[in-house]
């Protein structure tokens, strides 16, 4: 059936999304820079992104593939390389968070293709 066939997508993608919050280990990530906190955000930043608006948009049906979701994890992490220098604690939780993230997100997309 075809929520049979849409299922394991879904759950791929979730299991991919809690894979790559658990990097996070500095917390970070978990929910959108405040921008009342960091007032010129957006003067460097133009399209904000973390992993709480990933859930949201990942329930929401907003990812076909772990590639989409993977455009969205690439966006919060240059964000934050742009936005924090690199003596920052952010520039360095970004740094290795992309790191460990490619991997995850090279094994979930060869799942992808085995479950396709
Ligand atoms: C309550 C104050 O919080 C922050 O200033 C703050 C909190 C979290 C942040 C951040 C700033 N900057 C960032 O680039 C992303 C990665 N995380």
């Amino acid at each position: 059936s075809l929520e049979l066939q849409l299922t394991p997508a879904l759950v791929l993608l979730r299991s991919t999304l809690e894979q790559l919050q658990e990097k996070d280990t500095a917390c970070v990530f978990i929910s959108p820079v405040n921008l009342s906190e960091v007032p010129d955000y957006l003067e460097f930043v133009s399209e904000p992104m973390d992993f709480s608006t990933m859930r949201e948009k990942l329930e929401a049906h907003k990812y076909c593939s772990v590639a989409d979701l993977e455009a969205d994890f690439n966006l919060m992490v240059s964000n934050c390389l742009r936005y924090n220098s690199s003596d920052t604690l952010f520039h360095k939780a970004a740094m290795q968070l992309k790191e460990v993230g490619g991997v995850i997100l090279r094994h979930a997309k060869r799942q992808a293709l085995s479950t396709g």
